[in-house]
């Protein structure tokens, strides 16, 4: 058992703890199949789709087939077939899940959406800008009742990130961070995640949320990257990749922007206490934006000039649904001429959003228990039904910018 996939057994055991109950589907349910016995399905779809009253999941593929009989009959997934081409090929089945390693990401959703299927494709959306043009630019999904194509970039379904985004215009950041990082240890260096040929690397992985987020908190593509540091993998593993990356750019507006991942941080060995490897939880977990707006000046009163400025903080953007909180930070200054500060007031308020808020123009409000995933495969089902749905969505360009500010970062 990989150590991400004891995370699907507590997802499983939460699920039970909960007593939640699978929904009865309804008459024209999507039958979603599976390429790969993926660890990150269960979380990403399986588990989601036991409340979704319009997903089924009904099939499944894996290189080795004995693999794919295992996992079905640990999943309830009725249909084994024995290869990904079976699995796209099978005229019973509507959409397709790619959680396949990235570098792979490109051919299969091609032949998927060839063959007629809706593709709910894992992040990153593929292996470079090149594919990520081709692929979203294809004639296939220029056609009339092309299929549905969209990058499972699950944070970016939920309330939360939305109400964080909602809380001040894009044209008054100035400075950002972001950082993601997981202990070291969790993925060893023979992992997906750090194979060159599959597209591995840290700004591929945990790079794509920092970097996403920060492109999303700018509304703007970066103007310049101006550094990019990456660390490798531990010699003995490949050393084309990154274990984790830190990288700066500049925006239009003038304003900066760092991020940080890291699939090696701090912690995540045993008895850490025993040596200098303590994990850092306020630094590393859970992972966070930290968004400074330009200051607004007010006036002079009795020689004083006042000064606002707002840092809003968001903690746990890439898993909302298990805790977040989003603190608006505002701080009032009054300076005398010479810049020196005669008081400072800073007063913070919090937000969380585990649902839609109250006058959202949502056509579905969402449970407080939806994960990221949950709300994500709503807007799948929405879209492929012709649906308006909630409007939070990943739209081809948007991943095609993506991939190009990874490659830039990468070129840097
Ligand atoms: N949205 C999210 O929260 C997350 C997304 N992801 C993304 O999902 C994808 C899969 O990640 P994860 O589930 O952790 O990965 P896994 O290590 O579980 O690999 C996924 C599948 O890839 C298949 N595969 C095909 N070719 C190869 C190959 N040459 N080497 C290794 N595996 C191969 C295997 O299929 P088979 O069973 O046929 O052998 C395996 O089941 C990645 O794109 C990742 O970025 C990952 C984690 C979280
Ligand atoms: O998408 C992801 O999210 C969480 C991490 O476990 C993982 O490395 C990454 O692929």
């Amino acid at each position: 058992m990989s150590r991400l996939d004891l995370f699907n057994y507590i997802c499983d055991f939460a699920e039970w703890v909960s007593g939640r109950q699978a929904v009865t589907k309804k008459d024209g349910a999507l039958r979603f199949g599976i390429l790969g016995a993926a660890n990150i399905a269960p979380q990403a779809l399986i588990v989601p789709a036991r409340s979704h009253a319009e997903v089924l999941v009904v099939a499944v593929a894996a290189r080795d087939r004995k693999r794919a009989e295992v996992y079905a009959k640990r999943h309830g997934i009725p249909i084994v077939h024995d290869s990904y081409d079976a699995l796209i090929n099978d005229p019973s089945i509507d959409c397709i899940y790619n959680p396949l390693p990235n570098g792979l990401h490109y051919e299969w959703t091609l032949k998927a959406l060839k063959a007629g299927k809706h593709v709910l494709l894992e992040k990153p959306s593929v292996s470079n800008a090149e594919e990520a043009r081709s692929l979203f630019h294809h004639p296939v999904l220029q056609a009339p009742n092309a299929p549905v194509l969209v990058e499972a970039s699950h944070y970016r379904f939920h309330p939360a990130w939305h109400t964080l985004l909602s809380l001040f215009d894009p044209k008054d950041v100035e400075e950002v961070d972001v950082r993601a990082a997981i202990f070291a240890g969790l993925f060893s260096g023979e992992d997906i995640r750090f194979h060159y040929e599959l597209a591995g690397g840290t700004q591929m992985d945990l790079g794509h949320y920092t970097l996403t987020a920060l492109r999303g908190v700018f509304q703007a593509e970066p103007v310049a990257v101006t550094s990019a540091t990456p660390r490798l993998i531990h010699e003995g593993f490949d050393q084309r990749c990154d274990e984790a990356m830190v990288a700066s750019y500049e925006f239009p507006n003038g304003g900066i922007g760092r991020i940080s991942a890291d699939l090696g941080a701090r912690g995540g060995y045993w008895f850490p206490w025993l040596t200098s490897n303590w994990p850092n939880f306020t630094k590393d977990m859970p992972s966070w934006v930290s968004i400074k707006l330009r200051e607004e000046k007010h006036g002079r009163l009795n020689g004083l000039e006042t000064v606002s400025q707002k840092t809003i903080v968001m903690k746990n953007f890439m898993g909302p649904h298990v805790w977040h909180r989003i603190d608006i930070i505002d701080t009032t200054t009054w300076r005398h001429p010479d810049g020196r500060v005669a008081e400072e007031k800073k007063n913070t308020e919090s937000k969380k959003a585990y649902v839609w808020p109250e006058g959202s123009d949502v056509e579905t409000k969402g449970e407080d228990w939806w994960s990221t995933y949950r709300y994500q495969l709503e807007e799948f089902v929405n879209k492929v039904k012709g649906r308006k749905g909630s409007g939070a969505w990943v739209d081809g360009e948007e991943s095609i910018k993506q991939m190009e500010a990874t490659d830039r970062t990468y070129e840097f």
